[in-house]
């Protein structure tokens, strides 16, 4: 453990080259599929303030002598039915869209980005992420959460946990925080694209359904604007596809406990439209910039049980962006964007790719 009061760098290199860094965050994964890794990481997930509203002491009675006494075994089971060679899909893929991303920005900035990771948690951590950043000289950082909605339970407390970080750096770096992307062009023509590739591959069902994590219902009537976000991600969506009303609908899933939650809830929708006569749906996530338990078990397989059991035939999940190549040119693109102005891509070629994504923006905006 470092006792240092703050961390510094007292052998400072002046004649070191500056970088800028980008923090790539994502929710985090167990260590393993095992109960005790993931009583510990739920222990740590349901215990962040942000998550979970409300008296403190009463809930850490119910997480501590309830919950984390029953969920690991069921959550245990489940990730042990998605876990790969590379491990959890979430940080697998993470660690790929990292080093594309890498790749990507060093074609174009000749070495002077440095990506990192940092999940919120588990590891590698937020603080992790930042050391890294920190010994490679960044002296101005971009954070990039892949929520493409804001949530205060996710890009919040991301931002939480950055600050707790650098509360203890001696020389802070200039910050900036994407807060949030789901609206921007880019990342709907990309989501649109991979839609439209998959009926290119398998044909059109007769319904899309669009699925996003859902939150507490009392979180949005007391300001948070995910819901709002979702909807406009969805519209923007369904419109790039030229889709009809009543062909698609929006929907939250993976709710927790007995409260409401944003609604209409997923397992309801899919089982109403069986019920109705619906044959064919497909199933998309457009609040998750990567594959993982809440989209490879709950979308792929437990929804699709329901929809086939109330009577619907054919069932299709389209998996999430992930590493596709169009999805770390849309993430290099963002990049570019937010740093608009920050010496490291001033006159070089990504310069220009955000100037022109800025001229595509207000196009858009502009058209409507
Ligand atoms: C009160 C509980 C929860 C809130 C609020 C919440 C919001 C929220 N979560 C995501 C994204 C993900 N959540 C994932 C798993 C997951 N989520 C919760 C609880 C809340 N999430 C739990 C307990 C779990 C763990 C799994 C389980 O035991 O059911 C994941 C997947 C992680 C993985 O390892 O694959 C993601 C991603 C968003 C976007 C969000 C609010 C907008
Ligand atoms: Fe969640
Ligand atoms: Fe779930």
């Amino acid at each position: 453990m470092d006792t240092r009061l703050f961390v510094g760098t007292p052998d400072y290199d002046h004649a070191a080259a500056e970088r800028l860094g980008v923090l790539l965050v994502n929710l985090g994964s167990p260590a393993s599929p095992e109960v005790g890794a993931v009583r510990r990481y739920l222990a740590e997930f349901l215990s962040d303030r942000r998550v979970v509203e409300g008296p403190r002491l009463p809930w850490l009675l119910l997480l501590h002598g309830v919950i984390l006494r029953r969920r690991p075994g069921r959550s245990a089971r489940l990730y042990r039915s998605i876990w790969t060679e590379a491990g959890a899909p979430l940080l697998a893929i993470a660690r790929r869209q990292a080093e594309g991303l890498q790749r990507l920005l060093d074609q174009r900035v000749k070495g002077s980005v440095q990506v990192a990771l940092g999940m919120r948690y588990g590891e590698p951590s937020i603080a992790q992420g930042l050391e890294t950043l920190r010994l490679a000289n960044a002296r101005r950082i971009l954070i990039l959460p892949l929520y493409p909605q804001y949530s205060a339970t996710t890009i919040g407390t991301v931002f939480d946990a950055a600050a707790q970080t650098l509360m203890r750096w001696r020389w802070l770096p200039e910050l900036r925080l994407v807060n949030g992307y789901g609206d921007e062009p880019v990342y709907i023509a990309t989501l649109a694209d991979k839609i439209r590739a998959h009926w290119s591959a398998h044909g059109q069902a007769e319904r899309l359904l669009l699925s996003f994590h859902g939150i507490p219902q009392r979180y949005f009537d007391q300001g948070d604007p995910y819901f709002c976000q979702c909807h406009k991600t969805a519209r923007l969506l369904a419109e790039a596809l030229g889709l009809a009303e009543g062909h698609w609908a929006l929907a939250f899933q993976s709710r927790l406990g007995k409260g409401e939650w944003l609604r209409p809830y997923t397992d309801a929708v899919l089982s109403d439209w069986a019920r109705a006569g619906v044959k064919s749906v497909q199933i998309a996530a457009p609040g998750f910039a990567a594959d993982c338990l809440e989209t490879l078990e709950e979308l792929a397989v437990e929804n699709r049980e329901r929809f086939i059991a109330a009577g619907g035939e054919r069932y299709e999940y389209i998996p999430c962006l992930n590493d596709d190549p169009a999805h770390l040119e849309m993430l290099a693109r963002l990049v570019v964007r937010h740093c608009s102005g920050w010496p490291e891509l001033t006159g070089t070629a990504l310069d220009a790719v955000g100037l022109e994504a800025r001229a595509q923006r207000a196009r858009a905006l502009g058209g409507r």
